[in-house]
């Protein structure tokens, strides 16, 4: 069998007209970074890097040392490389401007540097997340206000899944294609063409707890699978919820099933618990590239219009028919 790695996967979407030139650049830098993180993620407590580093982010949450240092690598490796008018981290307030005598490129990179980083210390599998925009023409300064685009518009979106091997799942709009990161040659290997989501499934994620906090549109919807074969549904569900977005996101997308994290009272305040523009969105484009579906519960999460750039939503996804179903019942209440 022919072994494709990721640089003649994404040589040839180039040629194909898919990528340009500095969007294929792009996606190299991000992989290498992903390489870096994975073994720093598999070095744990032989390095020192479990646990806190004893700050916290925008988002008011402790970070831990390997969110710290994930978001280092990811803000470093793609600094100089020319293809980027600026960035933008979960784990930064402010817009990350590429350095003064740096040349600048025509894209904007946004990314959720570790996912699932209370796994961290139970090793259990975390992830990276990253969405690309195009850099509005005409700006001098990049600004907030740029990044403020629908998750329609972005060009590109991935993650890392660093879990017993490590996966990157790409789309540049034209499918889901996922590459094994080979340890001893160093590169990704394109292992998971065209990747679908069934739009049938009998499995869920949410996380069961919150459910006395949920609206009732969901507390309906997931009433309803649990009363299995002898319920409306007339048949039997299962539930899985590993609370890291990218490996309960990657079940998805390698078997079906419907993820959650639906508005509820403890969230309100903040519009949901997943942020916008570093999860929600760049899921979103990857599981509709799949054939699956994402919504708030209201509305298409690609079509939410960004008020700023830490922003929070709900997020359903996951096979379609179960998530017009979620969607539907929020629709009718
Ligand atoms: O602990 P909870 O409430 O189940 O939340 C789990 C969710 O939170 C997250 O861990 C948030 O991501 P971060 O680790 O990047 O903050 C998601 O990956 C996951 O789906
Ligand atoms: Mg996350
Ligand atoms: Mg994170």
């Amino acid at each position: 069998m022919r072994r494709v790695t990721l640089t003649q996967f994404l040589i040839e979407q180039q040629r194909a007209g898919r990528t340009s030139p500095d969007l294929r650049l792009l996606i190299e830098v991000v992989a290498r970074a992903v390489k870096a993180i994975a073994v720093n993620v598999s070095k744990g407590a032989l390095a020192d890097l479990l646990g806190e580093a004893g700050t916290d982010n925008i988002q008011g949450e402790a970070q831990k040392k390997l969110d710290v240092i994930a978001n280092e690598i990811l803000l470093q490796a793609n600094e100089w490389g020319g293809h980027l008018a600026a960035m933008a981290s979960e784990e930064v307030e402010e817009v990350h401007q590429i350095p003064f005598d740096y040349p600048k490129g025509g894209y904007l990179l946004l990314f959720d540097p570790l996912d699932g980083s209370s796994n961290i210390d139970v090793n259990i599998s975390v992830g990276t997340i990253f969405s690309v925009l195009r850099f509005p023409e005409g700006i001098k300064e990049p600004t907030e206000e740029c990044f403020l685009q629908p998750g329609r518009e972005q060009v590109a979106a991935g993650y890392a899944l660093y879990g017993p091997s490590t996966l990157l799942i790409l789309t540049v709009g034209n499918g889901v294609h996922g590459f094994t990161l080979d340890r001893e040659m160093g590169s990704f290997v394109y292992t998971h063409p065209f990747m679908t989501v069934p739009v049938d499934t009998q499995e869920y994620a949410i996380n069961a707890s919150n459910a006395r906090h949920w609206e009732s549109p969901v507390q309906r919807y997931v009433g309803e699978l649990q009363q299995g074969r002898t319920g409306p549904r007339g048949k039997d569900f299962n539930m899985r919820w590993v609370a890291s977005m990218v490996a309960d996101v990657h079940r998805v997308l390698t078997r079906g099933g419907i993820f959650m994290y639906p508005l509820d009272e403890k969230c309100r305040d903040q519009g949901g618990k997943l942020r916008l523009m570093y999860e929600a969105n760049p899921m979103a484009m990857i599981v509709e590239q799949a054939g699956g579906s994402a919504t708030t519960g209201r509305q298409r999460i690609l079509d939410v219009q960004p008020e700023k750039l830490h922003q929070r939503v709900p997020v359903i996804l996951g096979s379609t028919h179960e998530v017009e179903r979620v969607t539907a019942y929020h629709l009718e209440s």
